[in-house]
């Protein structure tokens, strides 16, 4: 049995845990600690409350998952004063091992931790993710995170990709419609400006602009996603319904771009948000519609993560799998 501090650092909070690692592999995480960015120095002093809060000496394994890219000398969280410079981290932390990775790839990694009650199911057919192969994983939030996980018998490969940045494609006269209208504002329009918390507002504005409506311009994208799910306003509404059709597409283009046969699966604060109402629209539909590999995308599972905490589960996944295999 191995024991780790945990930590998911996000621009907002930190979430930190102590996870077990069993000798059959399992990994269970304890209570979590939420501690806010913005109400510490660094993540040193934020780790020191982390341990005033456990009351015991901490493990000296760490698991990292941070919130920007991990490929530096000197990483910078977005929207927070907190530095982190890899080489120091043993020292600073006092761990004698650690894995850092990116918020996103620790997504990735917790995919091969869920079980059937940690997802749920959105389309085709009603069995397990592959358990070897390659899995697109998709994932609303801030912006849009895109990762491809592969298995096979050498082990887990994790590739986080800036997949969100790829053009918005349209698909029929609405789209083509609301991507001039978002052209005025944005030189290209990359599938993020859609397919993410904030993009339901740029929908909004868009679809209230080819009915030639007056919304008030910089709705806040909170208040927004509550009227939307809310059912409450009626342009809100479809621009749900518009997000969900948009997620469909672009789900189901990673999946070819990713060759991910073994399934896709939609992560993301946003997709947790509308885990109810994405099995009712048209997602489904605008996954599978791929021309002439319409068939074969009917035969690939896909999952939406409802499990809490993918983050700190999938930080010590790939610790596990780098240390403790
Ligand atoms: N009630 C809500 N609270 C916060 N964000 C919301 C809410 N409802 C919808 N959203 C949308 O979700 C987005 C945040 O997504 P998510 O919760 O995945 O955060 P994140 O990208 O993981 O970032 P972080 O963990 O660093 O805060 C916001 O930009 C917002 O548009």
């Amino acid at each position: 049995m191995t024991e780790i501090v945990a930590v998911d650092i996000g621009g907002t909070n930190a979430r930190f845990t102590i996870a077990t690692v069993r000798d059959n592999g399992s990994i269970d995480l304890g209570e979590v600690i939420t501690l806010a960015t913005h109400a510490y120095a660094s993540l040193r002093s934020a780790w020191a409350a982390f341990a005033a809060r456990i009351g015991r000496p901490l493990p000296k394994d760490g698991a990292i998952s941070f919130a920007g890219p991990v490929d530096g000398a000197v990483l910078k969280l977005t929207n927070s004063p907190w530095v982190l410079r890899p080489e120091l981290i043993p020292s600073v932390l006092g761990l004698d091992r650690y894995e850092l990775v990116n918020d996103f790839g620790a997504v990735a990694y917790a995919v091969t931790r869920l079980g059937p009650n940690d997802m749920r199911h959105l389309c085709g057919p009603d069995e397990p993710l592959g358990d070897t192969g390659t899995i697109s994983i998709v994932g609303p939030g801030t912006g849009l995170g895109v990762a491809q996980l592969h298995r096979d018998e050498r082990g887990v490969t994790v590739i986080t990709t800036e997949g969100g940045h790829i053009d918005f494609a349209p698909l029929d006269r609405l789209e083509d419609q609301m991507l001039e209208r978002m052209r005025e504002r944005y030189r290209r329009v990359s599938i993020e400006r859609l397919v993410s918390g904030p993009g339901l507002v740029n929908i909004y504005e868009a679809l209230a602009a080819v009915e030639g409506r007056t919304v008030p311009l910089g709705v806040d994208d909170k208040k927004l996603w509550q009227l939307a799910l809310s059912g409450s306003d009626v342009l809100a509404s479809a621009a749900l319904d518009r997000f969900c059709l948009a997620l469909g597409s672009v789900a189901g283009d990673m999946t070819l771009a990713h060759g991910a046969w073994a399934g896709t699966v939609i992560a993301g604060g946003v997709g947790a948000r509308i885990a109810d109402h994405l099995p009712i629209s048209g997602f489904a539909g605008r996954y599978t519609a791929k021309g002439r590999f319409e068939a074969r995308m009917t035969k690939i599972p896909v999952k939406l993560v409802t499990y809490d905490q993918p983050g700190l589960l999938g930080a010590a996944a790939a610790f596990a799998e780098k240390h403790l295999r």
